[in-house]
């Protein structure tokens, strides 16, 4: 079996959760919050600068000039493909530019970036790619489902984000990233395959809390 198939098998309990959170399912149906989208853009916007960082370590972390590449363009599409849907939503949501140049990370996102980082930083190619696979997988296959419910991709306010996520180019990107772990691991013995295997679920755990964060409007308890 695949490395990443097993696990696919194994985080399907913490997906089926993301999948029936609120906040989905109310991007799904349509009826979430806007106040609560809001909130979400702006953190996954400051999410999204240190998410673009791990791509650039990615590629200084890989061993050919193939994968450089590939990183290169995920940087570049991060940067100025889905950092222009939250620019566009910003808009759409009356975010002004100095509301998302003053934004600060809630402790979610602090502590989700931040743990990236530091595996990014630290470890091995294959430790950089356990982490930010989740993302990338978890919103493609978030984005299929919510995109077979009837008119969900048409909706004023989340059509654009559903058709985002459910896209083939984002799809790609997300395949990518999986046969690459699948290539970095064919050899690795199983103690190393734990140690990523719990990389990945820490950050698909982290995944579950972003919406939850965002769902509750989650900022430091300190400062209510
Ligand atoms: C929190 C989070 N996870 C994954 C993605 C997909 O890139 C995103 N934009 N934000």
């Amino acid at each position: 079996m695949k490395f990443s198939e097993r696990l696919y098998q194994e985080l399907q309990p913490i997906w089926r959760k993301n999948h029936a959170h609120p906040f989905v399912q109310g991007i799904g149906d349509g009826t979430l919050e806007k106040e609560k989208f809001r909130f979400f853009m702006v953190q996954d916007y400051l999410y999204l600068i240190d998410y673009a960082k791990l791509f650039a370590l990615g590629a200084v972390k890989a061993t050919d000039v193939e994968t450089m590449g590939r990183f290169a363009s995920l940087l570049n599409s991060t940067l100025n493909e889905e950092m222009s849907l939250h620019r566009e939503y910003a808009k759409k949501f009356d975010v002004t530019e100095e509301e998302f140049a003053k934004a600060t990370p809630s402790p979610t996102t602090l502590a989700y970036t931040h743990y990236m980082l530091h595996v990014g930083q630290n470890g091995t190619l294959a430790d950089l790619v356990a982490a930010i696979l989740p993302c990338m997988w978890s919103y493609w296959e978030i984005g299929k489902e919510l995109n077979e419910i009837p008119g969900a991709n048409e909706n004023e306010f989340y059509g654009e984000w559903i058709q985002m996520y459910s896209s083939k180019e984002f799809g790609q990107l997300a395949i990518w990233c999986i046969d690459l772990l699948d290539q970095l691991t064919t050899e690795l013995p199983e103690k190393d395959l734990k140690r990523l295997e719990e990389i990945f679920l820490n950050t698909t755990r982290f995944e579950y809390m972003f919406w939850d964060m965002s769902y509750n409007l989650a900022m430091w308890p300190t400062d209510e």
